[in-house]
């Protein structure tokens, strides 16, 4: 079974950031992501990393402004000296951290920008980034969003996100495949595993129950099945990458809700 990793930012809300660490090391977690570490300085998080013995397997480059709604900043001609620089920040992080992987949100498409600039600029900033995080040893991951959580996502769909990756054709830049997404745009999600992970785009998973973004036996996917259906393809196809828990425990922040809601856990079982 591919291995879970605590996502820092949704889960252990009952915590301090930086004692998030140690909660997920406590729960039996080896791997954790987050969304964004520039609050911290690179070196503290390390420490914690090495402290708990966990491994940082994904965070996100910088996504503009965020308080003011901003969503990443790769789709935006206008915004491209920013875009690169915020690259080269995340790829420090990832060094500091030995992280794999760096998600880049492609950004919300503004209405008076014709799709096809968007389109251009996205795909040129995902290659000229795929080249800077080569040298690093870093693969870039572009996630298709729904709209629901995000109105004017620029990429929804998990066949837009394979064609631009096919396009580019930059080993270092995949898919990540975040189930609960893909659910809500378009469905069909063990057909879409079958389809997608044998191609080797597919750099990682992210999972939630849907609609309300709790834990996963919580709402309408049968995670059961679904995680049986990963665990099978992803064996037939020596896939040995991480699944991110990225849902909201639905008891909230209370002392001891995430570690309670964790129950789910045993559907990846095999038994
Ligand atoms: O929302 C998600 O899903 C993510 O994976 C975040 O990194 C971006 O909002
Ligand atoms: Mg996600």
């Amino acid at each position: 079974m591919p291995r879970f990793a605590a996502n820092l930012t949704m889960l252990y809300n009952e915590h301090p950031f930086l004692d998030r660490f140690a909660a997920a090391a406590a729960d039996g977690f080896k791997g954790v992501e987050f969304l964004f570490p520039y609050a911290f300085a690179a070196s503290e998080m390390a420490q914690r990393l090495s402290d708990h013995g966990l491994q940082q397997v994904l965070f996100n480059a910088p996504p503009g402004d965020w308080d003011a709604g901003e969503r990443g900043l790769a789709c935006l001609p206008a915004r491209v000296d920013e875009f690169r620089a915020g690259i080269a920040r995340a790829l420090e992080y990832a060094q500091a951290l030995k992280c794999p992987r760096i998600h880049v949100m492609a950004g919300l498409a503004p209405a008076e920008t014709e799709r096809a600039a968007l389109q251009a600029t996205y795909e040129s900033n995902l290659a000229w980034a795929a080249v800077q995080a080569k040298s690093c040893g870093v693969d870039v991951l572009i996630e298709p969003i729904n709209t629901r959580d995000i109105p004017g996502f620029f990429l929804n769909r998990q066949d837009e996100a394979h064609r631009i990756v096919q396009a580019i054709g930059a080993p270092n830049l995949k898919v990540q495949f975040d189930l609960y997404h893909c659910q809500i745009v378009e469905g069909d999600v063990a057909m879409k595993i079958r389809q997608y992970l044998p191609t080797g785009r597919v750099g990682h998973f992210q999972l939630a129950g849907v609609p309300m973004r709790h834990e996963p036996d919580m709402g309408e996917l049968n995670y059961r099945y679904l995680l049986n259906v990963l665990d099978e393809v992803a064996t037939e196809c020596d896939w040995e990458g991480w699944v991110g828990c990225e849902y909201r425990p639905a008891r909230g922040a209370v002392a001891g809700a995430t570690t309670a809601g964790l129950g789910w856990r045993a559907l990846a079982d095999k038994t």
